[in-house]
């Protein structure tokens, strides 16, 4: 790509080569999201988030008067997906801080291809209102010779929330290889989460450690639509229509609220690493 202004973020470890696009000039390839985020001869990620003005994009031109901003999210694999719970707080510490909009006690709200979502800034926290979380059938994910029950949860991309066999610890997984999963349930994919109890915590209803196989970007350090799919369960699990779920994961913790008014919100970390531009191919 000739010489690109990038940047480079993350959300708990979960990574993303940010390119600023405003009049939706860039047509961006799956081959060229797939080099940049190649983790040796790219600048590396999990994913890219390109920022682009809503209006300029036919993908989310319907939401525009709703949201200034568009998050084009693609994986790291060059496919595209409906949400990326991480890259929205990364895509909005991005805006404020190149002043493309002002953060606001009543949230920054973000186009997606998932719906808007409205982002709140609270220093290095982001908290996010996202899409509630729809668990709609049970299914089950496989590792090697294992087989773990789950759940299939819809929160604007799919996922599969897994339980652990007791005592199994997360660290014994080995997700080198994606997990095997019901392809009829699941056409276009699915992100595969596996989650195990944690120590209880005074600030949270519950506690618990998960990791995740994402669609499109393999293992990766921190999924926030995943702790979103985690958190719906672990609360319907424990019988609580509301509450406040701290979810670690490998990169870091995330913490999912489902509150009185029925939003789903999830917080965490939002850093920008580095900025610079791509040399002509
Ligand atoms: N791989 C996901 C998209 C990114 C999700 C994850 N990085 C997040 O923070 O939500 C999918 O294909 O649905």
């Amino acid at each position: 790509m000739d010489g690109v202004n990038f940047t480079k973020g993350h959300g708990a470890g979960n990574d993303f080569v940010i390119v600023e696009d405003v009049d939706g000039a860039l047509d961006l390839t799956p081959a060229q999201v797939v080099a940049l985020c190649h983790r040796r001869f790219g600048i590396g990620g999990d994913g890219v988030l390109r920022v682009v003005r809503t209006a300029k994009d036919p993908a989310a031109a319907g939401q525009a008067a709703e949201a200034e901003w568009f998050m084009d999210y693609r994986n790291s694999d060059g496919s595209i997906a409906e949400m990326c719970g991480n890259g929205v707080r990364v895509f909005t510490r991005y805006l404020v801080t190149h002043e493309l909009a002002e953060p606001s006690p009543t949230g920054i709200p973000i186009a997606t291809r998932a719906g808007v979502m409205v982002a709140i800034v609270e220093g290095d926290q982001i908290r996010v209102h996202m899409k509630s979380p729809r668990v709609y059938a049970a299914s089950t994910a496989t590792t090697g010779p294992l087989t773990f029950p789950g759940v299939a949860v819809d929160c604007g991309n799919p996922h599969l929330v897994c339980g652990l066999h007791d005592g199994l610890p997360l660290d014994s997984l080995d997700l080198h290889v994606g997990p095997g999963f019901d392809r009829a349930l699941f056409p276009a994919g699915v992100n595969v989460e596996f989650v195990v109890g944690a120590e209880p915590l005074p600030e949270a209803d519950l506690h618990v450690a998960m990791r995740v196989f994402e669609r499109g970007s393999g293992e990766t350090l921190a999924c926030g639509t995943g702790a979103l799919a985690v958190g719906a369960v672990a609360l319907r699990d424990a019988g609580l229509a509301m509450g406040v779920v701290a979810i670690d994961l490998p990169g870091g913790r995330l913490t999912v609220t489902h509150d009185a008014e029925d939003r789903w919100w999830l917080a965490g970390p939002a850093v920008l690493v580095a900025s610079g531009e791509t040399t002509p191919a």
